[in-house]
């Protein structure tokens, strides 16, 4: 199992133009599925361009390194990293047969031809297409070209596997079941795994840590939970689905909201004006006020939604609009005054670029 450190990565593409990746610094453990995460154009491909060796890193304002198990990759071919990438562009060779496709790389590797069908097949049959060896790619569905086209990037047992939106043209049901392929196929070969994708329900349904880019920049690294409940900014909490923001006002012990409304008594962070957030499946809803006496506020409810899973509920509070997803079987009526309560470890006061928990004190 092998571990990459990026270190100081700059790109520009253009002379005076603004730089595709600034000055990124990363460190992925050995056997990690590492997701690089952001909106369009943030610079999560140009990242897996540089460490394939597809591009080359700027040498202002820093030279930056890849180093790969202690290699430095730099001066190394794309051929000669230990590094597949596949996108979905990857394309197979059209003109040859889906277990020649998938031994090609063996081939370029001198293995005999004996051995490489048996890889192949192998392989093949992983990704559950033992029958389709013969085949040409023509002949196959979208999905089932992309299995081609992942076991011909792990047969010949890369140190480092980059995974460029590999899913994005499938279906939800086919994304799903490629992505659980996936992570199975990693879990036995433990490849260190980097995952470029702008969801972040794929980049949390797979991956052990996140890189959330902006801008060519790293803003926040952590596990998916971390992303949800703790998120660094506004941003970043926006990005990762949150929809409840609030000002409040912080006098000691206390934050005060609306006309007169206290809401909590904790640890405050910070005094004067601070800004909160809330993830709407932390708010709890009940009919009757709650006998609890902090955190509680009086709402109705605007409108609700069934999701199956969830009812989604917008209340009309001291606060704002909120969002709240409680339980299927919590039925609550368009226009019933509800009361809501915000578990103090679920509030996070979210500032420009950092966040911090309010803490509850002993009552
Ligand atoms: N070969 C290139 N020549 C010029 N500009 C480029 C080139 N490749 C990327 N860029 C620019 O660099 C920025 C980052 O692009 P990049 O493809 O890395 O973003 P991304 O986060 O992968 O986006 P997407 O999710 O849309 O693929 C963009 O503004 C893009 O237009």
């Amino acid at each position: 199992m092998s571990h990459l450190v990026l270190r100081h990565l700059s790109k520009c593409f253009h002379r005076q133009g603004i730089p595709a990746l600034k000055d990124l610094s990363l460190t992925v453990a050995a056997g990690e599925i590492f997701a690089l995460l952001g909106p369009s154009g943030c610079g999560k491909s140009t990242t897996l361009n540089l460490i394939a060796g597809l591009l080359e890193p700027d040498p202002v304002p820093y030279p930056g390194e890849i180093w790969l198990d202690g290699i430095l990759l730099n001066p190394l071919p794309p051929e000669r990293r230990g590094v597949t990438l596949l996108s979905q562009y990857s394309r197979l060779f059209p003109h040859m047969s889906v277990g020649e496709n998938v031994a090609f790389g063996l081939k370029m590797r001198r293995i005999p031809k004996a051995e490489r069908e048996a890889q192949a097949l192998r392989m093949l049959e992983r990704v559950q297409l033992a029958g389709f060896a013969h085949r040409r790619p023509a002949q196959l569905s979208g999905g089932q070209a992309q299995r081609v086209a992942l076991a011909r990037a792990l047969v010949i047992q890369p140190k480092l596997l980059l995974l460029d939106e590999p899913l994005s043209a499938l279906d939800a049901n086919l994304r799903q079941e490629m992505q659980n392929l996936i992570l199975d196929l990693q879990a036995e070969s433990g490849v260190t795994t980097v995952l470029v994708t702008h969801d972040q329900a794929e980049a949390t349904a797979m991956a052990q840590r996140i890189g959330l880019m902006f801008e060519g920049q790293l803003h926040q690294v952590g596990s998916p939970a971390e992303f949800y409940q703790q998120p660094a900014s506004e941003r970043i909490a926006r990005f990762f689905g949150g929809v409840n923001f609030f000002d409040a006002q912080a006098d000691h012990h206390e934050l005060w909201v609306g006309e007169g409304i206290r809401l909590f008594y904790g640890a405050v962070p910070q005094q004067g004006k601070v800004r909160l957030t809330i993830r709407p499946e932390q708010i709890q809803v009940f009919s009757h006020p709650p006998t609890f006496p902090h955190n509680v506020c009086r709402a109705e409810v605007i409108s609700e939604r069934f999701t199956g899973t969830q009812r989604r509920l917008t209340v009309q509070t001291a606060l704002g609009l909120l969002q709240a997803w409680v339980a299927p079987h919590q039925g609550f009526g368009v226009g019933q005054v509800v009361w809501i309560h915000l578990p103090p470890e679920a509030l996070w006061c979210v500032e420009g670029s950092r966040s911090v928990p309010i803490l509850p004190l002993a009552v």
